[in-house]
């Protein structure tokens, strides 16, 4: 990387998914993927998930893009959201933000004991809106993992909160080299044209979910906020879990709510500041 250009960023997390978040809301912040890779890298760079850039919008108090720790720009972050979210109302004093994303148009608020609500929107459950290879019933898709006859995954739901995700129901929940190894595998699976987020889900009540997520561009990562979502959403649609459930993460805890009279999700949780630093270009 050339350094003679430097940045200023905040290191922040949500319930363990953690953030590179620069202000771009007056000077552009345009890295290249190579940039956001070094970035993200964790033995050589600062670290993290994803890059976040809070950028001028048009029609909301900012517009947040992501990139991927692969250097991918995606459509949007769950847990980033919320700390964007907190950074906004922070700095504007208001108790309620929006914030645009490629994925969509969000709302974040302040909850109780110092949270942020997210409004995600509805979810997006047709086959062409995940996008799918082909036209399946996004209710249990047809995939399955492992020998015709007793595969060790199979019948996944199909949910795009914004950006793609596959969720698995399971009687328990999975090591981190199972998470890892078949999560790398469908990742790339042909039936997800731009590649998909993969969560497996074991259900503890109906009200109460573990998830583990294997992020499309970042892998294995102690939280995914639109993977939380997708995962009650895929749930509810099976009758595993109603409407609302706390979703138990690897780094943390979140509220889901998919309201009824909307069809809107719903996301509450943690948002934390780590650190601050400067970025050399
Ligand atoms: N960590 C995020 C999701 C980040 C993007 C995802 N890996 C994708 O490629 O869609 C979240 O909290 O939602």
């Amino acid at each position: 990387m050339r350094t003679d250009m430097t940045r200023p960023f905040l290191k922040m997390n949500g319930a363990g998914n953690d953030f590179v978040v620069v202000n771009a809301l007056e000077t552009p912040f345009q890295p290249t993927v190579d940039q956001v890779r070094a970035i993200a890298d964790r033995q050589t760079g600062e670290g993290c998930d994803q890059l976040i850039a809070i950028e001028p919008s048009e029609q909301a108090d900012a517009f947040m893009r992501v990139w991927n720790a692969d250097g991918g720009m995606v459509e949007t972050c769950g847990n980033a959201l919320r700390c964007v979210g907190w950074v906004l109302m922070e700095s504007t004093g208001k108790t309620e933000v929006r914030i645009d994303t490629l994925g969509g148009l969000t709302t974040a608020r302040r909850a109780a004991d110092g949270q942020v609500t997210v409004d995600m929107g509805a979810p997006r459950l047709d086959w062409t809106q995940i996008p799918l290879e082909e036209e399946m019933d996004t209710r249990g898709i047809e995939l399955q993992i492992g020998p015709i006859d007793d595969p060790v995954l199979h019948t996944p739901g199909a949910v795009s909160m914004g950006n793609p995700h596959v969720v698995f129901f399971m009687d328990h929940a999975p090591n981190d080299g199972f998470v890892r190894g078949s999560g790398s595998l469908i990742e790339h699976h042909p039936l997800f044209p731009e590649g998909v987020n993969v969560g497996f889900v074991h259900a503890i009540s109906p009200d109460h979910i573990r998830l583990r997520v294997w992020e499309r561009g970042a892998g294995l990562t102690k939280a995914c906020g639109t993977g939380a979502c997708a995962a009650l959403v895929a749930s509810a649609r099976r009758g595993v879990t109603g409407r609302h459930a706390t979703v138990d993460v690897d780094g943390g805890r979140l509220v889901i709510d998919w309201d009824e009279a909307s069809d809107h999700v719903f996301m509450t949780g943690p948002v934390e500041v780590e650190r601050t630093g400067v970025l050399s270009f």
